[in-house]
């Protein structure tokens, strides 16, 4: 779970973030929407430690995160994966190859050198079933859609323990129905799976649709929260106007 009170930033002594509370549960779907530059991918980049913050805190399931700290650092690294430009695959291998390797690099030094391939190969297929993704599982990366290279991203990192994953944009430059497919999948990655996926996205009809958790930003500010409904006409106005 993660839970933020009271975050705010500054950049060149100008308040961007402001009086940012909210909690995040296990297995939601939380996307963020708001204008353009009202501050979700500085958020974003907040909640994974990408940039400092200066006032309020951050606590991640049951743990207290102080910027810029070795423990935090580390304890993000575990449970957090940021799905940025790159995705950390390796378009040259196949899904199940990359998801593979994810299950290694997890293991100590080890349990690397004496686990068995056959075992990595186990585990590497029982995530892709669990996350519903058998069907890419011998393609290779660099033959898949972008929206399914996001899936097998997805699927490595939780094959290197993380529980949350988060995405800026990850619809971005595809069509609606591809859109639509994409945060639908992740809505069924979040249930089969249990894992928590955060993600900023531009199409409030995607958000309603889909997310448990809508989050909407306003000049640097979150000015609604809605728990598994869509917003009031007055919400919606709250953001976009
Ligand atoms: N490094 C920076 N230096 C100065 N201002 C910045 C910097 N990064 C972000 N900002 C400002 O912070 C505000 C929020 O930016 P952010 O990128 O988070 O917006 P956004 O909601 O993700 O926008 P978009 O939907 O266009 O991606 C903007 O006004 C932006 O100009």
């Amino acid at each position: 779970m993660i839970r933020i009170q009271n975050l705010a930033k500054r950049i060149n002594n100008q308040s961007i973030l402001r009086h940012i509370d909210f909690q995040v549960f296990k297995g939601e779907l939380v996307t963020i929407i708001g204008p353009s530059g009202s501050g979700k991918t500085l958020l974003l980049e907040c909640l994974t430690m990408n940039t400092l913050w200066h006032d309020g805190s951050y606590n991640l399931n049951g743990k207290d995160l102080t910027p810029n700290t070795y423990r935090a650092k580390r304890i993000l690294k575990k449970e957090i994966a940021y799905l940025k430009d790159t995705l950390g695959l390796n378009p040259n291998k196949t899904s199940l190859q990359n998801v593979k390797d994810g299950v290694k690099e997890a293991k100590p030094i080890w349990g690397r050198l004496f686990g068995t391939s056959q075992d990595a190969h186990m585990e590497a297929m029982d995530i892709l079933e669990k996350l519903g993704l058998l069907d890419l599982a011998h393609k290779k990366v660099n033959k898949l859609s972008g929206g399914e290279q996001q899936r097998v991203a997805i699927a490595k990192a939780t094959a290197k323990g993380a529980t949350i994953i988060i995405a800026d944009e990850p619809v971005s430059g595809l069509d609606p129905l591809r859109a639509r497919q994409v945060i639908e999948d992740f809505k069924n990655m979040t249930e089969r799976a249990n894992i928590t996926l955060i993600c900023t996205l531009h199409r409030l009809e995607l958000a309603e649709k889909f997310a448990d958790r809508i989050i909407g930003m306003k000049d640097g500010r979150i000015v609604v929260e809605a728990v598994g409904r869509r917003l009031t006409e007055e919400e919606r106005n709250s953001i976009f106007d």
